[in-house]
């Protein structure tokens, strides 16, 4: 476990660039600031609205409890308790707010990052990414014709295909990649330090697979294909600019007659 010790709150901010904590732990009475203000400034954060935030304190009082839970905050831990079950508290309390923040940030029906948590990913990446001097690529990819399975074979049937390509997606990708549920039948995926050529050979190769796959569905085998749009920030500098340009493309991707990958165009 990574502790990061503030001995002045005021460098919260500065310290949450690149800290990314699973749970904080604020004494009420701090140097300049009172804790439940900070914990009110973090919870303004929507970043962190499910990450608990406990507070340690020699108080025992209602009162302080009261206020604590008031403010949004998780939980109120007595300073005077043995470290080893403190710690303990602290951990339980640690694995339940990873458990929170992993449903909180997944989409239901495929696990995949929600498209909340997608975004963000692909922000995060192409900030981290221009530190850095690497390039990002995002892919944008739609299932073709989609509506004709809904309609042809129902919902459930549809909702199985769409699992079938997020499993697909996950097992050709690399650990450090996003991968998130856009929209309806539409997917992001988010590649650092990566080349758009090599991203293009890697999404056309799953555009392959996915059109000799066949879904069974009772007596029926369902056949899908999907199209793409590729675009990365060695030619697009915001995210705006990149995922307005992957779905253009996306969009020529289907205008080309589908199953098919297109190239952002700069
Ligand atoms: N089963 C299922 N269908 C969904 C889900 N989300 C969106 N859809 C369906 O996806 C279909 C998308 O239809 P359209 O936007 O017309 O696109 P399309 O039929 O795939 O056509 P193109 O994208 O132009 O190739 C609609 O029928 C939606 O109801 C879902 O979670 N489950």
């Amino acid at each position: 476990m990574e502790v990061n010790i503030l001995n002045e709150p005021s460098q919260i901010l500065e310290a949450l660039v690149d800290f990314e904590p699973d749970i904080f732990l604020l004494d009420l009475y701090m140097p300049k600031v009172n804790g439940l203000e900070l914990a009110k400034i973090i919870r303004l954060l929507d970043k962190y609205d499910s990450i608990p935030i406990v507070f340690l304190t020699s108080e025992n009082s209602m009162q302080t409890k009261l206020q604590v839970l008031e403010c949004g905050c998780d939980d109120v831990l007595s300073k005077n308790i043995a470290p080893d079950i403190l710690v303990k508290q602290i951990v339980s309390r640690l694995k339940r707010g990873k458990t929170i923040k992993y449903l909180h940030s997944r989409d239901s029906l495929t696990g995949l990052l929600n498209h909340g948590q997608i975004m963000e990913a692909a922000n995060n990446a192409l900030q981290q990414g221009e530190r850095r001097g690497s390039s990002t690529v995002i892919a944008m990819i739609d299932l073709d014709h989609f509506k004709l399975v809904n309609d042809r074979y129902g919902h459930a049937a549809g909702d199985k295909v769409i699992i079938g390509l997020a499993q697909l997606l996950l097992q050709h990708m690399r650990q450090t990649d996003y991968i998130g549920r856009y929209g309806g039948e539409e997917f992001l995926i988010v590649f650092p330090d990566a080349s758009i050529d090599a991203i293009e050979r890697k999404i056309n190769r799953i555009r392959d697979i996915l059109s000799t796959l066949q879904f069974k569905h009772g007596d029926s085998n369902i056949c899908v294909t999907l199209s793409g749009g590729i675009a990365s920030s060695d030619n697009f500098d915001s995210m705006a600019s990149i995922s307005a340009a992957a779905d253009k493309a996306l969009y020529s991707a289907k205008e080309k007659g589908r199953n098919n990958i297109q190239l952002a165009k700069i």
